[in-house]
């Protein structure tokens, strides 16, 4: 199944920056490794914002949720889901 994610990224105060550094190279990692197993579709910034849209191919809501509850700034992220269906008109 095909998912539209959305995350924004809110950078804590009270996080020293060299810890907030540590979770931005280790989320680096997962999305790098999830992007070569292909789980991980596509990955864009959103132009101006500290935010990304990205698109899962995952099996189900529940493998989607330990993924993204997994990733290590999870706990700094707002998180909207859109699960996607095929469109009638699509061609590929
Ligand atoms: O910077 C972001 O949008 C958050 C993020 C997701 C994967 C990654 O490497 O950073």
């Amino acid at each position: 199944m095909l998912y539209h994610v959305r995350m924004d990224v809110r950078v804590p105060h009270d996080v020293e920056a060299a810890t907030f550094d540590r979770l931005k190279a280790a989320e680096k990692a997962r999305a790098e490794e999830l992007q070569r197993s292909g789980t991980w579709r596509h990955l864009w910034r959103i132009a101006g914002e500290y935010a990304n849209v990205s698109i899962f191919d995952v099996a189900d809501h529940d493998e989607l949720h330990a993924i993204l509850s997994g990733l290590p700034l999870f706990p700094f992220m707002q998180i909207a889901v859109t699960p996607l269906a095929r469109h009638p008109s699509a061609i590929a």
